[in-house]
């Protein structure tokens, strides 16, 4: 029998990890450079905590029960425990709280996807207790500043705004709502011309679509059709927010984007890399400001904001570009007991080695080989120095390979 890692699960081995952490420790030191504090919150939360109040489906958690039959699941993301956690936890703080995270999350096959896979691997962050203009504007040049840290070419920013969204979706009947939400946000042209909408409806879906492109003018299409009067706001710091970003990064507006997670209020936000025509999306986000709510004991509302980046996929693209480590670090040192009885000093002189204001890499070499095997091994593993250690603690230092 060959034991195998559950299916959609995966392992790590060194050089991923080492791969892996090139690239989060460029997102960390972004994070921390814009006053962002790490936040880890359990893999395991109560079912009614990760639904987000039906902003999650059911169908996307993987699920477990304890002993007390409690419904339990596997975090499919980190927004609603970060909430939880903030509303419950950090209960004398003060706000704004900035907060990032990098974790798996878990989420199950459903809707028949291709992709097996069920684990993957986030960072982002939550900016709790702002609203408004500036915050969702650090937020997405936060974003950028990630992408710029890992040197990434060809992305860009996809920008709408839920809220507004919402409003011209309020137009279709509730029974049938879902459905034209759902073939809008997968730009479904041929479901929609199933579903039974009268031709004014029919035409109003069309036009949903069509309101993506050019900023300039989706805001001067948008802000022609009739909404209801407090999307007329969203317009506006839509505008402001676009005219304070400028030419800062390459910016699409789409009032049509929908997020399959349904807690977002106002601002949300897609980050799409474009390689040889083919589209990924690297990582999404928006404002969500009534899910804290949902935790807080007295219900009191509390605005957030934050975005999180795929790992994997940014994994898959620098990958490619040949861009992150193709090594695990080598050892800088072997040290080698010389003769019987110098085993002691053999871990004294390396525990000296290691003694260092950085980081070196020392190992102990564990007997059993000769002397030109050791060298071997040496070169083999690209280990540059090697000390043999007398009985005495003397060394004699050969460079290797
Ligand atoms: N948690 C969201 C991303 C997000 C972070 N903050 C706001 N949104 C997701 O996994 O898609």
């Amino acid at each position: 029998m060959v034991y195998q890692p559950a299916a959609g699960a995966r392992d790590l081995l060194p050089l991923d990890v080492a791969q892996k952490r090139w690239i989060e420790d460029r997102l960390e030191q972004v994070f921390q450079g814009w006053g962002y504090h790490r936040i880890i919150t359990s893999t395991l939360e109560r079912m009614d905590t990760l639904m987000a109040g039906e902003a999650i489906v059911r169908q996307m958690v993987i699920q477990l029960q304890n002993i007390q039959n409690e419904e339990l699941g596997l975090r499919p993301e980190l927004t609603a425990s970060i909430a939880r956690a903030v509303v419950t936890r950090m209960t004398d703080t003060t706000y704004p709280q900035r907060l990032y995270y990098n974790a798996n999350v878990f989420r199950r096959n459903w809707e028949g996807r291709h992709n097996r896979q069920q684990e993957y691997y986030q960072a982002g962050v939550e900016l709790i207790g702002a609203g408004g203009l500036l915050a969702n504007a650090e937020v997405l040049l936060l974003v950028a500043d990630c992408l710029a840290a890992l040197d990434l070419q060809g992305w860009r920013l996809i920008v709408g705004e839920a809220g507004i969204t919402r409003s011209l979706l309020n137009a279709f009947p509730p029974e049938i709502r879902n459905q034209v939400r759902k073939a809008i946000a997968n730009l479904d042209y041929i479901t929609l011309d199933t579903l039974p909408l009268g031709a004014e409806l029919h035409q109003r879906a069309k036009m949903m679509l069509d309101l993506r492109g050019d900023s300039q003018e989706v805001l001067a299409k948008v802000s022609s059709l009739q909404l209801e009067p407090d999307q007329h706001e969203a317009i506006n710091n839509l505008k402001s927010l676009v005219e304070l970003l400028d030419g800062k990064f390459p910016l699409i507006l789409d009032l049509s984007l929908i997020q399959t997670i349904d807690y977002y209020t106002g601002l949300v936000f897609e980050v799409v890399n474009e390689t040889n025509s083919q589209a990924t999306v690297l990582g999404s986000g928006g404002r969500y400001d009534q899910l804290l709510g949902l935790y807080h004991p007295q219900g009191k509302n509390i605005p957030g904001i934050g975005f999180e980046l795929n790992i994997d996929d940014l994994y898959q693209i620098l990958s490619s570009n040949q861009q992150l480590p193709q090594d695990i670090p080598p050892s800088n040192w072997l040290v080698v007991p010389k003769t019987p009885g110098a085993e002691a000093a053999a871990f004294a002189y390396a525990a000296k080695l290691r003694d260092s204001s950085h980081l070196v890499r020392v190992e102990i070499d564990l007997g059993g080989r000769d002397a030109k095997e050791i060298r071997q091994y040496a070169s083999d593993r690209s280990i540059t120095q090697i000390a043999w250690i007398k009985a005495d603690g003397s060394p004699t230092i050969e460079a290797g390979c």
